[in-house]
């Protein structure tokens, strides 16, 4: 059965939007559909409308899927374009993660207008985020560092952070990237002092299960390597449920056939932490992410583990 027609689901953030257009042009120019043949279908999420909690506290990344789940399962559109790193581990039976795109550069970046690195912000700096991951690998590296409560979008915090309210924030470099945003004030951070969020930098389609033309059409525009290395980064998250209120940081790198997954969980003020490492062939990646999981739940501090299972 050919394709004659394809409804792309997205959030309708600027980031989102870059996203979709993306997928868009790759299907455009990998199965050689007209540019009209490709429609994308903009549908406002939960989290989309929520710009003054933290989203832990909202009851977490369910929220920005939910929407677009409900639009496939109604047939109103055929695959849906989200941030991997935003998608729940947990998806609706009718529901399957068709692939990724071949993924962006994986590591966060320090928005600082008067410093050059983590190290170098003055003592005391305030650092506007909202992510845990970020606030606790921060405070591991700079105890004297506070954090405070940044969020919306990429282009809604860097306009609060250049009001002058926090001294820095971090961001994906992927969703810089993609948004065309050159920040003067960026510096890369390496992955041994900011680990990124499991899914990071890769960009996710879901679609029906089973909905076999759209499936084979998406078949030729998805990278098996970056496929692979979420199979191991979504399985070790699955291990520790990822709760919200529980730093953790996961990511895995393929080369010629072989994985190498680190995983990292933290105390919310960077005290204590737990890092794990596993190798070994892309054919093993959910076990190899799986046991990622259950060695740093083996050797944690079970406070650290306090609040698994917390996600509603
Ligand atoms: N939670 C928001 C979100 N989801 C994905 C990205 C960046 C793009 C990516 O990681 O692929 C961002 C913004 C950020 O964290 O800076």
């Amino acid at each position: 059965m050919s394709i004659s027609r394809l409804v792309v689901g997205t959030r309708g953030s600027p980031l989102a939007l870059a996203q979709a257009n993306i997928v868009r042009d790759r299907l455009i120019a990998g199965i050689g559909l007209d540019p009209d043949q490709v429609v994308l279908e903009v549908i406002r999420t939960t989290g989309d409308m929520i710009q003054d909690r933290a989203l832990s506290e909202a009851g977490g990344k369910g929220l920005f899927t939910k929407e677009l789940d409900s639009a496939l399962q109604a047939g109103a559109i055929d695959l849906a374009v989200h941030s991997a790193k935003d998608l729940p581990t947990w998806l609706p039976d009718d529901l399957t993660i068709a692939g990724y795109l071949e993924r962006e550069d994986v590591r966060d970046v320090l928005i600082a207008p008067n410093a050059r690195g983590l190290a170098d912000l003055r003592p005391g700096a305030v650092v506007g985020t909202a992510s845990l991951r970020r606030a606790a690998q921060v405070r591991r590296l700079r105890p004297d560092v506070t954090t405070g409560l940044l969020r919306g979008n990429v282009q809604t915090r860097l306009a609060r952070l250049h009001e002058g309210r926090f001294d820095a924030t971090l961001l994906a470099s992927a969703g810089l990237r993609r948004l065309g945003v050159a920040d003067p004030s960026a510096t890369i951070l390496e992955l041994d002092e900011m680990l990124p969020a499991v899914g990071q930098g890769a960009i996710a389609i879901t679609a029906r299960t089973g909905d076999t033309p759209v499936l084979a059409a998406l078949d030729r525009i998805i990278c098996p390597d970056t496929g692979h290395a979420l199979a191991a980064e979504r399985a070790f998250l699955t291990v520790l449920d990822g709760s919200c209120r529980t730093p953790i940081a996961g990511l895995a790198q393929v080369r010629d056939g072989r994985l190498l997954l680190r995983g990292l969980l933290l105390a919310l003020d960077g005290s204590e932490w737990v890092e794990t490492v596993r190798e070994g062939p892309v054919s093993d990646a959910r076990a190899l992410g799986d046991d990622a999981g259950r060695d740093i739940q083996a050797r944690a501090n079970p406070a650290l583990l306090q609040h698994q299972g917390d996600r509603n």
